[in-house]
């Protein structure tokens, strides 16, 4: 027999009608007071800061339980409803407060390029990836790989890498192999015309970079770039599983379940799938040049100085074979899908702007005359095609490869906005800025930053009323009658991040994106499928990166400048 002490509310004997009614009374009153310290909340987040509006679909308690739950049901997209909400909560660039639950406590969306400064440069130790990123993205990216980590840890990677990034390697190992995957692409560009056959062209450009990159940080021919058409229909088991992972990954940012659900349904099961044939693909070029080194071979020659490669650079670290998988992995992420998104961004554009297409190809014969016919871009030629790289730039700013990012407050702090538009001396928000001042916001400890590089580019304050519209101009200045591409802050644009991580490929993407540009539009006609590109626009998906959902195909034809 259990003993009961007596008038527990376990007795049956203790519910009589008076009890009962105290305790409904209790219960309501708590209710009452939990409603009014959440009235817009999840429960259990901070008093959000002042001045920062909500959204007006949060609810009591719930938060915006409900929204995250109609993105992770793909009913909705984050990205869609961030520019939704930045327009009329956020409007003249204010921050807005959400509080979903799979991020645990507030967030504060912070578009305008005052505030990213603060984050990303003025306050730089204190907004960190934090426990948000690693626990999300370490089976994806490592424990330690460069996109998760911070500290020191990162530091040591970033020091590392940059060795590959030199100008002197740009002249040398990069246009080297760049040249190699050109001249490759242009012969399956020249069968593709031949045999009048449509191809995917975000497919195409994936497999270039994918390509060039694995050759320029690994040394690694991994036979993705075929010269035939035929030899486009095998498909690289690696994209395969890499799109998939980061497409899970990314839908754990809005889970409402907690992430070890994930690991029992058929998702779950797919991604350790997936996640397996990347380890499989990755080992396989670490063993090749750890069993080259073990022979004594010098494998590798990117960085001009040492003769080294990536690879080569963290193997020299001291790191073991387990160690180096992020480190292939994470670069591969940041040099294959980025380049190869913002170039189909870029030809999809161009594909309503003949006006821009016709520019390009006067430049390129000013500048070249017809030299380009025999060989292609180096990376001193870039500076005379200033038009060219506005007209990417423009087409990254629209699409930026990282359209979204999270970064989580490692101490209370207050997020003081630059009190002017004048943001890092320049005084160049081209769309006027706020008219108002931006408020001071206080974050606690374990609360996160979020900004959106795809929203700022549609942000009015920020690029003026035409932000939405494609025009490379507003890349381009003109001083003393020389044309040159406009210098913006790095938190305006933002398309490559800013401060002490701004991102280490920018160069690398834009020779690498301008030289396939310049031998594509050189040498062929682009034949765009204009009928289902009105029936089917393409969109995005959401994903870490910015893909094309559902990527558009195209016929060439050769110029007859041959
Ligand atoms: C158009 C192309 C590209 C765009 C728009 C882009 C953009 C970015 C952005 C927004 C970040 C910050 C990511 C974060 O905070 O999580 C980043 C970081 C980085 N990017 Fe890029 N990227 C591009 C191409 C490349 C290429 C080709 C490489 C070559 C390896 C590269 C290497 C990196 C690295 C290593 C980082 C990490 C920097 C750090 O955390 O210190 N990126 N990039």
């Amino acid at each position: 027999m259990v003993y009961l002490p007596p008038n527990s509310a376990l007795d049956p004997a203790f519910w009589t009608p008076q009890n009962i009614l105290v305790a409904s009374g209790t219960a309501l009153l708590a209710l009452i007071l939990l409603v009014i310290r959440y009235p817009k909340d999840l429960i259990g987040t901070s008093r959000r800061s002042h001045n920062v509006l909500s959204l007006p679909s949060a609810l009591p308690l719930l938060g915006d339980t409900l929204l995250a739950l109609q993105i992770s049901f793909k009913q909705k997209k984050l990205l869609d409803e961030i520019l939704y909400h930045q327009h009329r909560v956020g409007k003249g660039g204010r921050p807005v407060s959400i509080t979903f639950p799979s991020l645990g406590a507030r967030q504060y969306i912070l578009n305008m390029p005052q505030y990213v400064h603060y984050c990303q440069k003025t306050d730089f130790e204190t907004f960190a990836k934090g426990d948000n990123f690693h626990r999300r993205l370490s089976d994806l990216l490592g424990e330690h790989g460069i996109f998760v980590v911070d500290g020191e840890p990162w530091k040591r990677q970033r020091k590392m890498a940059s060795h590959i990034f030199s100008v002197g390697n740009f002249r040398t190992c990069v246009q080297q192999t760049i040249d190699i995957d050109l001249t490759k692409m242009e012969r399956l560009l020249n069968n593709v015309a031949r045999e009048n056959v449509s191809i995917n062209l975000p497919d195409l450009f994936f497999r270039f970079t994918l390509s060039s990159f694995s050759q320029l940080a690994f040394s690694a021919d991994v036979e993705c770039l075929p010269e035939t058409v035929q030899g486009l229909n095998v498909r690289n088991s690696f994209a395969d599983a890499f799109d998939f992972a980061q497409l899970v990954a990314d839908e754990r940012f809005v889970a409402i379940f907690p992430l070890w659900f994930e690991h029992f349904t058929p998702t779950g099961f797919k991604m350790r799938k997936a996640l397996k044939t990347l380890r499989t693909y990755c080992y396989r070029t670490i063993d090749l040049r750890l069993s080259a080194r073990a022979r004594g071979e010098n494998r590798g020659a990117v960085d001009s100085k040492n003769g080294k490669d990536l690879l080569e650079l963290f193997i020299d670290m001291g790191l073991s074979r387990k160690e180096l998988l992020p480190v292939v992995l994470n670069f591969l992420i940041a040099g294959r899908d980025t380049t190869a998104q913002s170039l189909s961004w870029f030809f999809l554009e161009i594909a309503s702007h003949p006006e821009v297409v016709q520019k390009i190809r006067e430049e390129i014969q000013d500048s070249f005359s017809d030299r380009l016919n025999e060989s292609h871009l180096t990376y001193d030629d870039m500076k005379q095609l200033p038009y060219l790289q506005a007209a990417f730039y423009e087409a990254i700013r629209l699409h930026p490869a990282v359209p979204k990012n999270i970064k989580q407050a490692t101490q209370d702090t207050v997020i003081r906005p630059y009190a002017t538009n004048d943001i890092d001396g320049k005084r160049d928000l081209p769309g006027g800025g706020t008219k108002e001042p931006l408020p001071d916001i206080t974050i606690k400890k374990g609360e996160s930053v979020i900004w959106s590089d795809y929203v700022m580019a549609r942000m009015p304050e920020i690029w003026g009323n035409d932000c939405a519209e494609y025009k490379p101009e507003r890349f381009l200045e003109t001083r003393d009658g020389k044309t040159s591409v406009r210098q913006f802050s790095q938190a305006i644009f933002h398309a490559f991040n800013a401060g002490p991580r701004v991102c280490l490929g920018q160069t690398l993407a834009t020779y690498e994106g301008m030289a396939v540009i310049v031998a594509i539009l050189t040498n062929f006609d682009i034949i765009y499928d204009y009928e289902k590109l009105k029936t089917d626009p393409p969109t995005f998906a959401e994903s870490l990166t910015h893909p094309i959902q559902n990527p558009y195909s195209v016929r060439v034809q050769r110029r007859n400048n041959h």
